[in-house]
């Protein structure tokens, strides 16, 4: 059944359109958001479509408002999907209490653990629901999708990608959480998301997954700030030593001087957009 859609916003820029839409969520059980750009290729054909992924405490506009990322997807013709970061209004207790548990930080995993479970299925919306709800609508192309990220969007990035061979022709994060359950502001939320077995919540590790994947062949691009102040919870080094294990081809690039936010984002989204063009195209 084909699901409904309702437009939130329109913003013309670059020559295309920034816009927001509002449905309805069979997998979180809630009413959702999600920001798409349409190239102005887009009135003609079908184009390559980006993923985009956002950290803790954002929604679907802190990537809009803030990347810069308009230029560079009507350049290369590509329709960018930014998801929201959890599930909301779901009156779940303490969903709202801080800012590293419940609205805004989803993890990107299936929760397992009452009362988390019926609503926070981030992983299950990002990597099916959602696909299937633009395929509907918009006019993309089959079979050329790739999926970026930031921060815990970058690990939710990471774990699309790592969890399903050949789904994405390239991934990319900035600042990514590459080992979930070394991440302090993580650790409670994969508590109460998934209990305390660390088996379980190695199952939404990027490193572990990292050094069991056995896919067809992965391209990854890390950028990392060198002054980031969450960098003693992200572990990209680890990560990237964990690809080397695997045939998963990684470029690390550490960034002096750059911080965790949008700043630094918008220095290297140009970046980011010419490394999936190399894979979409
Ligand atoms: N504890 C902080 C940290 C949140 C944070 O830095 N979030 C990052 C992702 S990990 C972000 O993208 N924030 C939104 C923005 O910069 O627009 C807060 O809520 O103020």
């Amino acid at each position: 059944m084909a699901s409904m859609i309702t437009q939130e916003s329109c913003n013309k820029s670059f020559g295309g359109y920034q816009k927001v839409f509002s449905h309805y969520s069979s997998v979180l059980e809630c009413r959702m958001k999600f920001a798409i750009y349409l190239p102005p290729q887009a009135e003609d054909g079908k184009c390559p479509l980006l993923y985009y992924l956002s950290g803790l405490t954002c929604t679907e506009q802190n990537f809009i408002q803030k990347a810069g990322a308009q230029r560079f997807a009507s350049q290369h013709g590509f329709i960018v999907v930014a998801a929201d970061t959890s599930p909301r209004g779901c009156n779940i207790p303490g969903e709202d209490e801080k800012w590293n548990v419940g609205t805004g930080a989803s993890l990107y995993v299936d929760a397992t653990q009452e009362p988390w479970c019926k609503h926070y299925r981030m992983y299950s919306y990002i990597v099916s629901e959602l696909p299937a709800i633009i395929e509907q609508n918009f006019p993309v192309l089959p079979d050329r999708s790739s999926i970026f990220g930031h921060s815990m969007g970058g690990h939710g990035a990471l774990l699309c990608a790592l969890l399903n061979p050949g789904k994405y022709k390239s991934v990319s994060a900035f600042a990514p959480v590459c080992n979930s359950v070394k991440c302090a502001p993580f650790q409670e939320a994969l508590r109460l998301y998934l209990g305390s077995d660390v088996h379980e919540q190695n199952k939404w590790n990027a490193t572990e997954l990292a050094k069991k994947y056995d896919g067809p062949p992965l391209n990854i691009l890390i950028d990392q700030g060198m002054e980031d102040e969450f960098l003693q919870d992200l572990h990209p080094e680890e990560f990237t030593r964990a690809c080397a294990e695997s045939r998963i081809s990684v470029v690390l690039n550490m960034r002096e001087g750059y911080d965790h936010g949008y700043y630094f984002i918008s220095s290297f989204i140009e970046h980011h957009f010419e490394y999936h063009a190399k894979f979409l195209k």
